[in-house]
């Protein structure tokens, strides 16, 4: 069994309450309301500025030239693509992206630039993995029903499409390879952050779904 594997089955309970959530369903079937897309998009911008920095940080930090070029790549070209979807998506939904990052994104970006900053290595790319990965089992898992709403099948077209597809396993590899090191004190805090940002991940479509907003 590989790490990546294990780190898999440590949250599949999580990826499977992603799978069953209200957001997730209702984009398949084309019930999901506009607005609460619209909030996602707009959260997702914000989210994604975060996660592009995270990802930056993680790249000045990798043991290699290789996986320093692999997650400046990651921070520079696969934000910039979902960036851009973003903005045809806000377009044909007339929703202005600007206002403040909610609570949920505000927690979930805080958690993913502490640990690249102040774990290591390996626990900045355990904390980040479920981003590149769960969109990507999503992604795939949806592509075949895709959806009626258009606006929905251009969103689970792009993840579920080989090109995200092919950066997610880079990733995934880059973290079976490094974790071969690791001593299992450390393995226990990949894990950790792991299930963490999985949570996370559910967290961010229930907020989205919810239409969250600062309650004060
Ligand atoms: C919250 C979230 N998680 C993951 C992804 C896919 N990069 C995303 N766009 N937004």
């Amino acid at each position: 069994m590989t790490f990546s594997d294990e780190l898999w089955d440590s949250a599949a309970d999580v990826y499977d309450a992603v799978r069953a959530h209200p957001f997730l369903t209702g984009l398949t079937d084309g019930t999901l309301p506009h607005e609460a897309f619209g909030h996602f998009v707009t959260q997702d911008s914000h989210y994604l500025r975060g996660y592009a920095r995270a990802l930056a940080v993680l790249a000045a930090r990798a043991p290699t030239e290789d996986d320093t070029t692999l997650f400046a790549q990651h921070a520079a070209g696969a934000i910039a693509a979902e960036q851009e979807m973003h903005a045809e998506l806000s377009a044909s939904l007339r929703i202005d992206r600007s206002g403040t990052p909610g609570p949920t994104t505000l927690a979930y970006t805080s958690y993913l630039l502490a640990t690249v900053h102040g774990g290591s290595f390996a626990e900045g790319l355990g904390a980040v993995l479920p981003c590149y990965w769960i969109y990507a089992r999503v992604g795939e898992a949806l592509l075949a029903g895709s959806s009626p709403d258009p606006l929905y099948a251009r969103w689970i077209a792009m993840y579920g499409g080989d090109e995200f597809q092919a950066v997610v396993d880079a990733a995934v590899g880059v973290m079976d390879r490094v974790a071969a090191d690791l001593a299992p004190v450390e393995r226990e805090r990949v894990l950790a952050h792991y299930r963490t940002t999985s949570r996370y991940e559910w967290m961010f479509w229930d907020a989205a779904w919810r239409l969250e907003t600062w309650p004060v």
